[in-house]
């Protein structure tokens, strides 16, 4: 199906959306860039006490495409089991929500180059007894059903009792109602919660070789090298490095990410 949206920049004929000159980018809506996200992996992804989005993937990917000239950006939030499928299926234009570049998502949607490296933390109460995956054996572990908890879990904890949720809230609710002894989810949500909780966040599973990037359907090849060119561009000016401080402060910072001036020193 072609698309034909009237933009006002190019009054009544509009433009064909699968890459007319307005829409290059061949945009749902020519001038706006929708985005499938969720709102509930602060400080990543989340949305505030005024249900705006922001975090550290909302800030950098609204950078990038501000980089690219557009600063209509309008991010919604769904499960993330529906992200990759609604990106795939035209629904969105991107998905952003520290999605890991796999290669069985690759057989769905194509992605940016990567932009943030990480852990996957199992989150649980102080005196759970939960320690190592040992401790998980015969335990109910909470997952956000399409992620890669869930695929690790059912690979690495296959004694653990996998209980799949629609999202964090849900998962970190049935660690607090006793639904769940524990909930698998990304390092820096776990953070967060346990904060906010005075839960703790008890084993780490280094996940560097799945970082996260911007997902776009396949066959949008023009949109995905003009985000990876914005994205560079966001790294080697330092934006990232900016980003990545005031969102996870205190966290160590991978450095391939940074200016290429402060590559290979100990960050
Ligand atoms: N929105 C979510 O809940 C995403 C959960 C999970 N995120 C994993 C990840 O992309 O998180 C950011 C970084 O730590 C990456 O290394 C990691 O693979 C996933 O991609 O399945």
């Amino acid at each position: 199906i072609v698309l034909t949206a009237c933009s006002p920049s190019t009054g009544s004929d509009g433009a064909s959306a699968n890459g007319g000159d307005d829409n290059p980018y061949g945009l749902i809506t020519p001038g706006q860039i929708r985005v499938a996200s969720v709102g509930d992996l602060k400080p990543y992804s989340f949305t505030d006490a005024k249900g705006e989005f922001t975090g550290f993937d909302v800030e950098l990917f609204t950078d990038v495409a501000e980089r690219m000239g557009y600063d209509d950006v309008v991010f919604t939030g769904q499960d993330f089991a529906a992200v990759l499928p609604a990106v795939a299926n035209g629904q969105f234009d991107v998905g952003v929500a520290a999605i890991g570049i796999t290669d069985e998502r690759m057989q769905t949607v194509d992605f940016s180059d990567g932009y943030l490296a990480g852990y996957l933390t199992v989150l649980t109460k102080p005196d759970s007894g939960i320690e190592d995956a040992t401790g998980l054996v015969g335990k109910r572990l909470g997952v956000v059903q399409g992620t890669l908890q869930e695929a690790y879990a059912v690979k690495n904890f296959p004694d653990a009792a996998l209980v799949r949720y629609p999202d964090n809230n849900a998962g970190v609710a049935g660690i607090n109602t006793g639904n769940v002894d524990a909930h698998f989810l990304d390092y820096e949500s776990a953070k967060s919660y346990a904060e906010q909780y005075g839960l703790e966040g008890v084993i780490d599973v280094p996940s560097f070789d799945a970082p996260a990037g911007f997902a776009v359907a396949k066959g949008k090849d023009k949109f995905t090298v003009a985000l990876n060119d914005a994205l560079h561009a966001a790294m080697e000016d330092g934006t990232w490095k900016e980003l990545y401080q005031k969102w996870f402060p205190g966290s160590p910072m991978p450095d391939q990410y940074l200016p290429s001036s402060e590559q290979g020193q100990d960050s």
